[in-house]
């Protein structure tokens, strides 16, 4: 029963449903899926993601890719076919109670939550990839009465995808992800949200900064409506913190001294250094290496197969676009150690580069 070999049954073809039903099918891993929306269903299908179920079809797992506060009723009717269920829900707590509230213990057992924590600001099935989980941790979240088989089944799920399994109470998740999510996730909207008071000509001095700072602002307000509200005594505590650290930031702006507010900048520095590298590994010190790039057809693979020559692996990358020419600015993210190597052998193969 641990070994995944399918079918697994995915309800819910959005962004989530479909990427999990691609690295499955990449895999080798029989797939059908599901969805209310016919027009999900039709293009999850279409991208390869499975097939319709066939009728009477029992799977081995049921993987339900529904919206946070829907998860309860697909998970209990789910859990009727007699298989291993798992929701990929952004929040563990709150579909457990919901659950069991009304599934008998026998049913209950095989019920095990999980998240993936990879996604995107998109939705929808067009925005899915097969790679969204790459190297990413993937909570598992047993009950006190789940069956052992059951939560090595979802991990084994997790690990078919590519990702890795990270085992904790649901309770203990929701604490988790309220800090490494949802307040984040809050706080762009903020950042974001003030730029619509701008100026149009303004707006063209967005650089990198405000684009990693707001991406996740674009995510569908209705999808986090759900996910904040289903964490929310949590995230509120969070934020009630956050406002008393916003009235200690506004003083040390209007202090004549620069002395608290560098020590309110150290305290961020502090953070980003705490976040875990690809991998659960420890963080990587990454330089970053900014190439300007003609607005041509080919170029980027040029730049590509040039950096692939050299030698040197990108972490990251982002692409920012020239307002005033027909050009954009590549962003390279690469380990530190090998930023000038990268940066002085691109300028040796004609690149204009800077640091
Ligand atoms: N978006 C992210 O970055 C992300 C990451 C990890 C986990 N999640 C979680 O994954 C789940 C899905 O998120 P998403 O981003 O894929 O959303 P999405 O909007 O792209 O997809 C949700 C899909 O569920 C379908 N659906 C809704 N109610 C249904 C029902 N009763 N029966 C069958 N299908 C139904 C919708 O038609 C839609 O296709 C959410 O619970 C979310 O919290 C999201
Ligand atoms: O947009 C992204 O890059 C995300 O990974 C989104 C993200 C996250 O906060 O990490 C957002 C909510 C999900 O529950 C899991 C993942």
């Amino acid at each position: 029963m641990n070994e995944l070999t399918g079918p697994v049954q995915i309800i819910g073809t959005g962004l989530l449903g479909t990427s999990i039903g691609l690295a499955l099918r990449a895999a080798g891993v029989p797939v059908w899926l599901s969805d209310a929306n016919p027009e999900h269903l039709r293009t999850a299908v279409s991208l390869g993601a499975g097939e319709h179920p066939p009728s009477g079809g029992v799977p081995q797992l049921v993987v339900v890719a529904v919206p946070p506060l829907t998860i309860a009723e697909v998970v209990l009717d789910a859990l009727e076919t007699g298989a291993v269920v798992t929701d990929i829900g952004s929040v563990k707590a709150l579909p457990l109670d919901q659950v069991s509230d009304q599934a008998p213990e026998s049913a209950l057992a095989r019920y095990v939550g999980s998240h993936p924590m990879a996604g995107s600001e998109r939705s929808g099935p067009l925005a899915a990839s097969a790679a969204l989980f790459e190297g990413r941790p993937w909570a598992v979240t047993p009950h006190v009465h789940a069956d052992p088989a059951a939560v090595a089944l979802v991990e084994a799920l997790v690990r078919s995808c590519g990702a890795t399994p990270v085992r904790l109470s649901p309770v203990e998740h929701d604490l988790a992800v309220a800090r490494t999510s949802h307040l984040p996730h809050l706080l762009a909207v903020l950042a974001a949200a003030q730029l619509t008071d701008a100026v149009p000509e303004h707006l063209t001095l967005s650089g990198q900064g405000v684009r990693d700072v707001t991406r996740v602002a674009g995510g569908d307000p209705h999808l986090y409506g759900q996910i904040i509200r289903a964490n929310r005594t949590t995230v509120g505590d969070l934020l009630r913190d956050v406002r008393r650290q916003l009235d200690e930031l506004i003083h040390a702006v209007d202090e004549p001294s620069a002395d608290t507010l560098v020590e309110i900048l150290n305290r961020g520095v502090a953070g980003t250094q705490v976040i875990p590298g690809k991998h659960g590994g420890p963080s990587l010190e990454t330089g970053a290496v900014y190439v300007l790039v003609p607005d041509h057809p080919g170029e980027l693979a040029r730049l590509f197969t040039d950096i692939g020559e050299i030698g040197v692996n990108v972490e990251d990358l982002h692409i920012d676009h020239d307002p005033a020419r027909p050009a954009g600015l590549v962003e390279l993210v690469v380990e530190s150690g090998a930023a000038e190597r990268l940066r002085a052998a691109l300028g040796e193969r004609g690149w204009t580069t800077h640091r």
